[in-house]
């Protein structure tokens, strides 16, 4: 059996290259994308009015004029207008480009006009007042979203604003949610006395979800024949197959033996860890193409661990997303004598500024119940059985608490 940090390693180094595709931009949310991101022209692209009010020149106010005549109206999307006499004003609106010859907006508050007469009640103007000037934000031709960025509604907004109806995003990998198990029955179902709903497909795919991977769910019972045509058929076609249960010391836990038949190579087989003792991993490689294959151990808890330590990391790093080091205190002492690596199942709070882990005991990989008390797992590693109050580790979050 190997270590935790070992199986990291070994995982972290079987990532796939998923290649590229373009899609368009109201499916691009949490894509990460595969271009730069240029302005197609300044920001603002014109002398843009910030207020509504009346726009007049400068000169004029200095001159001591105060009183002005209304030419015309300059509203939002229309074309640029010239103020034709400096001692006028045209009324402008937020939006508007700002008229020729005039260089300060002042905003109707400050304004009273009776007929076609403005009358100003302010005290001082300032040149370009209430006016986004043109190009001041950002220039034509910057870089303004480097590619590898995941993108958010911010990048989303800045898509839309250059015109970009389709981007050019990391291909999304084609992934199998797969559990295994005669006891197993549908959402939909009723389970009988000695069956249960299966629920890791479930959770996976929602995992999956949240961090933007589409996937296909399957569940194949625990017969030999039927989970080798299967499981050939699906490592065939697709990129990366999470598997659950079927992988420790049962004897109707065929799924190792069946993957090294489907000729998936083996990488290890199990980790010093609680929970998710034996955790499978292996590689099917077929001339250009590979199918990456995380067969995680059936406790729903140990599913879960696994899933956020292991596989989620190794998709973030196909996709070139930074995986986020976080690390919270312990609240209480812990003790755990076992040579193993231990995942505490712990609430996370913020207190002061700095990230508390207060211990969640369950009673095992089996009590799925107790996810929903916890918010993370505390990676206590082995070599040591006691764990002070105080002391920091790394905290895997299933939450988006932090
Ligand atoms: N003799 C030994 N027995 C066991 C060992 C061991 O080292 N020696 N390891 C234990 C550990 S640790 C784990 S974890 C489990 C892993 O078992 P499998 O991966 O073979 O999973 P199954 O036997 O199929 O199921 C285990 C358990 O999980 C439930 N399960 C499975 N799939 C689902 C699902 N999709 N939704 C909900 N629950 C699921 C299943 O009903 C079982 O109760 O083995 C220990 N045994
Ligand atoms: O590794 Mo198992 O997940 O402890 O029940
Ligand atoms: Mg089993």
């Amino acid at each position: 059996m190997i270590s935790v940090e070992e199986a990291i390693d070994i995982v972290m180094s079987h990532t796939l290259e998923p290649g590229k595709e373009k899609i368009f931009l109201d499916k691009a949310i949490g894509r990460v994308l595969k271009e730069d991101i240029l302005a197609d022209r300044d920001f603002p692209p014109f002398n843009r009015v910030m207020m509504d009010g009346i726009a007049i020149n400068s000169q004029a106010w200095e001159a001591g004029r105060r009183e002005y005549y209304v030419e015309s109206m300059q509203t939002a999307g229309s074309p640029q207008q010239t103020l034709s006499e400096t001692q006028n004003c045209i009324e402008v609106m937020t939006g508007a480009m700002l008229p020729q010859n005039a260089d300060v907006v002042i905003r109707y508050e400050d304004v009273n006009i009776t007929g076609k007469v403005a009358n100003v009640s302010v005290d001082a103007v300032t040149s370009f007042q209430n006016v986004h000037l043109k190009g001041t934000d950002r220039r034509v031709d910057d870089i303004l979203i480097h590619k590898d960025q995941k993108l958010s509604p911010a990048e989303i907004a800045i898509l839309a604003t250059v015109g970009k109806h389709a981007v050019e995003v990391v291909r999304q990998l084609r992934i199998a949610i797969v559990s295994t198990g005669d006891e197993l029955v549908d959402v939909n179902d009723t389970p009988s006395p000695y069956q249960i709903r299966r629920s890791n497909t479930y959770a996976l795919q929602s995992a999956l979800q949240v961090n933007g991977h589409e996937s296909k769910g399957f569940h194949i019972n625990d017969e030999k024949e039927v989970l080798g045509v299967k499981l050939r058929e699906i490592v065939e076609e697709y990129d990366l197959v999470i598997l659950s249960g079927g992988v420790s010391k049962g004897k109707k836990d065929y799924v190792p033996e069946i993957l090294e038949k489907l000729n998936v190579r083996k990488l290890f087989h199990g980790v010093k860890q609680r929970p998710g003792k034996p955790f499978w991993f292996g590689v099917r490689e077929d001339g250009s193409s590979s199918t990456t294959i995380f067969a995680l151990p059936g406790n729903p808890v140990s599913t879960f661990m696994c899933f956020y330590t292991y596989t989620l990391p190794w998709l973030n790093r196909c996709y070139g997303i930074d995986n986020r080091e976080i690390e919270a205190s312990l609240s209480e002492d812990f003790e755990f004598n076992p040579p193993l690596t231990y995942f505490l199942q712990v609430k996370l709070n913020l207190d002061k500024g700095q990230l508390l882990a207060i211990p969640v005991i369950g009673k095992g990989s089996g009590d799925l119940a107790n996810l929903l008390e916890a918010d993370a797992f505390l990676q206590l590693p082995s070599g040591r059985s006691v764990f002070k109050a105080g002391e920091s580790f790394p905290v895997i979050s299933y939450r988006q608490k932090i």
